[in-house]
C-alpha cells in the first residue's frame, strides 16, 4: 500500500473513519468539538477579532459551526449565527452543541450578515446530497460579496468524491478533517476552496488500514522511495536507454521529449527519424543520439535491441498509419512505452485495436480532447481515469491543472503543484519524456507517471512566470538535487 499520510479519503472512508474512532471509545461530541475548536484556531491566526457570521445548516456541518461560533465568542469576537430550517431539527452531536451555544440564532436570511467582517460556512460538508436550492445560493452569493468566507470541511455546495461545484463560491481558507478529500484537489472545486487547511481532531491514522484509501495526493513520499537512484558501479548502460520516436515536420517535440528523459536520468537517449530529419535531429541534439528510421522492418529490428528499455512515440509523430505500426511495433516488444498525443489520435477510429495491444508497462498521456477520441469522457475526471486505466491495462495521465494519474488496479494519484505557466506548448512533450526517463530506468509505470507529473511541476515552479517548454529539462537538476537532499 501507499503511504497513506497523502491518502485523500472518500465521503464513505471519511464517515467511516469517525465510525472506527467512535467505536474505539472517543464520543462524536468530542470529534466535533474537536473540528470546530481547529476552525476557531486557524480563524483566530489569521484574523484580528472581528464580527462574524456563522452560517449553520442541517447536519454535522451545521454543528461544527456551533462549536466555532462557541469559541470564538469565548475569544471575544462579536459572533452572529444563522440556522436554516427549524434549530429543533437538528440531532445527535450537532443538536448538543447547538444547546452549548448560548447566543442567539437567526433564520438563515441575507440580514445574518448585516456587517459581517468574517463568513464561517457550515452549512453543508460531507453530507451534501443534491445541488443547493434557491435561497442558499442566492444567500452564498451575497455572502461572497460580503466579507472573506472561511469553509468547514469543503465549500458548500462542493461534492467532497468528485470535485463538483454546483452553487459554491470562492472561501480564502477550508479547513478539513483528519485527510483531504479528492474535491480538495480537483477542478472546479479546488478553486472554491482557498487555502486548506488539515486539521488534527484525534483521529489515529492506524483506522486507514482497515480503510485502505485508493487515492492520493501527489507526494513524494508515494515514490521518493522507488525513484532510480544511481549506483556507485554503475555505468551509462547500467541507466537504461530510452528512445525516442521522432516525426518529421514537428521535430521539436520529440527532441524536447528526449532531452526530458536525458534529464530524468536516462543513460542512453536516442531518436529516431525519418532520414529526410536526420540533419534538423543532429544539429539539434549533442549527447543524444540520432538514428535513421528507415521502413518498418528496420524498425522493428531496432526494437530488437534488448539494451533499449523504455519506448516513446507521439509528440510530433502525425496521425496516420505509419504512427499506428509504430505503436502496435513497439507495443509487441513487451517493454515499458509511454504513448501521447499523436500516437494516440491514431487510434481514434480504432481504439479496441491499442487496447488489445497494450500488455506490457504502458503509460498513456491524453490531454481531455486525446482522451475524449479514445475513452469514455463521461463522469468525474477520478471516476473516467480510472474506468480507462482499467480498461486499457495501462496507466493513464489525463493531463490538466488537476493530473489524474491512475492505475489499471484501482489505485490514483491526483497531482496539485502544477502551475498554470505549464499552459504553453511543447510543456507536454517533456512531460512525456520525463516519463520514459524513469521507465528506462526501470522505475513502476504507475510511481514513475506519479513522479515524473510532479517533477514537471515543480520545475515550472521553481522557475516562475515566462517559462517555456525548453526550460522545463534543464531544471530538473536543481529539482532532483532538492528533493533528494532532503533525505
Ligand atoms: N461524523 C463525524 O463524526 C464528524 C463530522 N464532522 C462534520 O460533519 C460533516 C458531515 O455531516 P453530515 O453528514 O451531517 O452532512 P452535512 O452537515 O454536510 O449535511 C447533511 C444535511 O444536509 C441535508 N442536505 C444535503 N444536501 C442538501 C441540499 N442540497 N439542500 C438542503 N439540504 C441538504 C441533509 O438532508 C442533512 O440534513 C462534515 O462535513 C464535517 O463538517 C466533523 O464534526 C468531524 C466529526
Ligand atoms: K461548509
Amino acid at each position: 500500500m501507499l503511504d497513506t499520510q497523502s491518502a485523500l479519503l472518500t465521503v464513505n472512508q471519511m464517515t467511516e473513519a469517525d465510525r472506527l474512532t467512535i467505536a474505539a471509545g472517543t464520543a462524536e461530541e468530542v470529534l466535533m468539538e474537536r473540528a470546530g475548536a481547529s476552525v476557531a484556531r486557524e480563524i483566530i491566526k489569521a484574523w484580528p477579532p472581528c464580527r462574524v457570521a456563522v452560517l449553520c445548516g442541517p447536519g454535522n456541518n451545521g454543528g461544527d459551526g456551533f462549536v466555532v461560533a462557541r469559541h470564538l465568542a469565548d475569544a471575544g469576537w462579536d459572533v452572529q449565527v444563522g440556522v436554516l430550517g427549524p434549530r429543533d431539527r437538528l440531532k445527535g452531536a450537532a443538536a448538543h452543541h447547538a444547546r452549548l451555544w448560548s447566543g442567539l440564532t437567526a433564520p438563515l436570511t441575507p440580514a445574518v450578515l448585516d456587517s459581517a467582517d468574517l463568513i464561517v460556512d457550515a452549512i453543508f460538508g460531507a453530507g451534501l446530497s443534491r445541488a443547493l436550492d434557491g435561497p442558499v445560493a442566492e444567500l452564498l452569493a451575497i455572502a461572497a460579496r460580503t466579507a472573506p468566507i472561511i469553509a468547514i470541511d469543503v465549500p458548500s455546495g462542493v461534492i467532497a468524491d468528485s470535485g463538483e461545484a454546483s452553487g459554491a463560491v470562492a472561501a480564502k481558507l477550508t479547513v478539513t478533517f483528519f485527510r483531504k478529500k479528492p474535491g480538495h484537489l480537483l477542478l472546479p472545486a479546488r478553486h472554491f476552496c482557498g487555502k486548506v487547511v488539515v486539521a488534527d481532531i484525534g483521529i489515529p491514522p492506524s483506522v486507514l488500514d482497515m480503510i485502505s484509501p485508493q487515492t492520493f495526493e501527489n507526494d513524494p513520499i508515494l515514490w521518493r522511495g522507488h525513484f532510480p537512484i544511481l549506483s556507485g558501479d554503475g555505468n551509462k548502460f547500467t541507466r537504461g536507454h530510452a528512445l525516442v520516436w521522432g516525426g518529421y515536420r514537428m521535430t521539436g517535440a520529440a527532441r524536447l521529449a528526449a532531452r526530458g528523459a536525458a534529464r530524468a536520468g536516462a543513460g542512453l537517449t536516442t531518436v529516431t527519424c525519418p532520414e529526410v530529419a536526420l540533419g534538423v535531429y543532429a544539429t539539434a541534439l549533442t549527447s543524444i543520439m540520432v538514428q535513421p528510421l528507415g521502413d518498418q522492418a528496420s524498425f522493428v529490428k531496432l526494437l530488437a535491441d534488448e539494451r533499449i528499455t523504455g519506448l516513446l512515440i507521439g509528440p510530433g509523430a502525425g496521425v496516420g498509419e505509419q504512427t499506428r505500426e509504430s505503436v502496435l511495433a513497439m507495443l509487441a516488444t513487451g517493454r515499458p512505452t509511454v504513448l501521447d498525443a499523436d500516437a494516440l489520435t491514431s487510434f481514434q477510429s480504432d481504439p479496441e485495436t491499442l487496447m488489445a495491444s497494450i500488455s506490457g508497462p504502458c503509460v498513456l498521456t491524453p490531454h481531455n480532447g486525446e482522451f475524449a477520441r479514445l475513452f469514455d469522457p463521461c463522469g468525474d475526471k477520478l471516476l473516467r481515469t480510472r474506468a480507462a486505466a482499467r480498461r486499457s491495462g495501462a496507466v493513464i495521465v489525463l493531463k490538466g491543472a488537476d493530473t489524474v494519474i491512475a492505475a489499471p488496479d484501482g489505485r490514483a494519484i491526483i497531482n496539485s503543484n502544477a502551475p498554470p505557466t505549464l499552459a504553453t506548448a511543447g510543456s507536454g512533450d517533456v512531460l512525456a519524456g520525463i516519463i520514459l526517463g524513469l521507465l528506462a530506468q526501470g522505475m513502476e509505470p504507475f510511481l514513475a507517471a506519479a513522479a515524473a507529473v510532479w517533477l514537471h511541476g515543480e520545475a515550472a515552479r521553481t522557475f516562475g512566470p515566462g517559462l517555456i517548454a525548453e526550460d522545463l529539462p534543464d531544471l530538473l537538476p536543481k529539482v532532483l538535487g532538492t528533493l533528494f537532499s532532503q533525505i
